[in-house]
């Protein structure tokens, strides 16, 4: 699985390496070295300036313009603050480099070939401001390619936010597992591309640290993805419900049900006003539409208990009939809630929290004006300091598991679990792309897949189906384009 590590889980890393036998020096070395092989492998690197700053970040910088300058490299370097103030391994890089150490206004970064931004990594302890911020804006003005040491400098790595300012990187090389400012929006486009370079601390660090955040990749969901078995029935596969809205906003609950079908549920039934029945009944053939014109209705419908799993919102309207709805189907079921069904509880995320507790497992999947207006009021939820820290606050505070959509993706679990999307592409910011994302969920809850690795994974395969796909694509592209997402997946996994 691929873990990100949050500046203190990294100082943790740091301090079982150390306590594991590896010198910390050495680890600072290694790194250096590792922004130096990036550089090197930049086109035409003639002139390269490092831009070191006071801390440890300061010290990679320090390596890496030594093993350049020993490559052949003409390097200069300069030092925002005083060389006498270094302390620890940072020192100890300074005194190793031989070169001159100048000011950083002296220098003009638009003759630099390649800048190296080795000024602020994890310990970024405040907005930069005056002299640093200054410096951090000049390079950005230079146009010049940068290669950013652990993180552009500016970059919050626990948040992905910009504290002042920060540069874009052509390049980033961090160490030993990436963090999830790496991923998080605006961070992840700061970075440019981002390398990870193994420094030689040991992968059992993570047994010790046991991250709970992660890339949401397959290897975190799919051992228990259900792959269907040859001998299996589609009743063994689930029975959906998607819960519609009329013939005028039907399409929404359309394209969840495709999306659950293609997902690999068994059986798709979709509730509707009987307005809505002949629309339905022209889609997918395999669809099955049942007339349901209330609360009432759809609690006889689910008197069935094999209608395990129900999705409502997509095209429902917002209000009171829909919390009826609500009502009726949580008990005792596994619910997906989108679009119109989390707009139904404005403000008030204590009644979500009343229908998750009366489920047998809930996914809600808001865009941020959904999670807004859900959490109005809600300081904790709403200021907490990233998109990951929000989304982990709103699973706890519903206890259920969130998906806070965007091209950064986070789904959070109440127990802290939580995982970052980087597979979406720009074009899948489409209307109705929500709607099949709240279907696959739904898809994949009723084969039985647990409710954290069934919203991470609905997230991953939406993205690899936008991929799949390709530019141009509408919402109705999507759960067609998962056939062949499933096809290399069941390759993968043995199916
Ligand atoms: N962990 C590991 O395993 C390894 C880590 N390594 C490297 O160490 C880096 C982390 O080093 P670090 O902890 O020394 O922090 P760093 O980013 O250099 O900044 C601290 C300095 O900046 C200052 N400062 C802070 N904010 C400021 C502001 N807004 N404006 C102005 N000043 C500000 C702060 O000053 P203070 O807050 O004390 O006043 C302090 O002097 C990490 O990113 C990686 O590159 C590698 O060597 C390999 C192994
Ligand atoms: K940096």
């Amino acid at each position: 699985m691929h873990a990100l590590l949050d500046p203190q889980e990294m100082a943790r890393a740091d301090r079982y390496a150390v306590e594991t036998g590896v010198a910390s020096f050495t680890l600072m070395e290694r790194a250096g070295t590792a922004v130096a092989d990036a550089v090197a492998r930049f086109p035409l690197p003639t002139r390269v300036v490092v831009l070191c700053g006071p801390g440890n970040n300061g010290g990679d910088g320090f390596v890496a313009a030594r093993v350049l300058a020993q490559r052949g490299f003409r390097v200069r370097v300069a030092l925002l603050g005083e060389a006498a103030r270094l302390t620890g391994d940072a020192a100890k890089a300074a005194a190793k480099w031989r070169g001159p150490v100048e000011e950083p206004a002296v220098l003009d970064l638009t003759e630099a070939g390649v800048i190296v931004d080795a000024l602020f990594g994890a310990g970024l302890a405040r907005d930069l401001d005056g002299a640093a911020k200054a410096l951090v804006q000049r390079m950005a003005a230079s146009g010049r390619p940068i290669i950013a040491v652990d993180l552009p400098s500016g970059l919050d790595g626990a948040t992905g936010k910009v504290r002042g300012a920060a540069a874009q990187a052509k390049e980033t090389v961090t160490f030993f597992r990436r963090k999830p400012g790496h991923l998080l929006e605006p961070g992840r486009r700061l970075c440019g591309r981002v390398r990870v370079a193994d420094i030689g601390i040991p992968e059992a660090a993570l047994a010790v640290i046991r991250p709970q955040a992660f890339v949401n990749m397959p290897d975190l969901w799919q051992d228990a993805f259900p792959l269907p078995a040859a001998m299996g029935h589609k009743y063994d596969r689930g029975h959906a419900v998607v819960v519609s809205g009329g013939p005028w906003t039907s399409g929404a609950a359309h394209l969840a049900a495709k999306g659950a079908l293609r997902a690999g549920a068994g059986l798709v039934t979709v509730a509707c006003p009987p307005a809505a029945l002949p629309l339905h009944a022209a889609s997918y053939a395999a669809l099955m539409p049942r007339p349901v014109a209330d609360a009432a209705d759809l609690a006889l419908l689910l008197a069935d208990r094999r209608l395990g799993t129900v999705v409502l919102g997509p095209g429902l309207g917002a209000g009171a009939a829909t919390r009826a709805l609500i009502d009726a189907a949580a008990p005792g079921r596994r619910l997906v809630l989108d679009a119109d069904a989390l707009t139904s509880y404005e403000g008030a995320p204590w009644a979500v929290a009343a229908v998750a507790g009366r489920s047998a497992g809930l996914i809600v999947t808001p865009h941020e004006g959904e999670f807004a207006r859900l959490f109005r009021g809600d300081r904790e939820v709403l200021e907490a300091p990233s998109k990951l820290a929000r989304t982990r606050a709103a699973a706890r505070r519903l206890g259920a598991v969130v998906v806070l959509k965007g091209p950064d993706t986070v789904v959070a679990a109440p127990d802290g679990r939580a995982a970052i999307a980087e597979n979406a592409p720009a074009f899948l910011a489409t209307a109705g792309a929500g709607d099949v994302l709240a279907g696959i969920a739904t898809g994949l809850l009723a084969q039985g897949m647990p409710v954290f690795e069934a919203a991470c994974a609905a997230v991953w395969l939406h993205g690899a189906a936008a991929c799949s796909a390709g530019p141009g694509l509408v919402a109705d592209d999507l759960p067609e384009a998962l056939r062949a997402v499933y096809a290399e997946l069941y390759e993968k996994l043995g199916g």
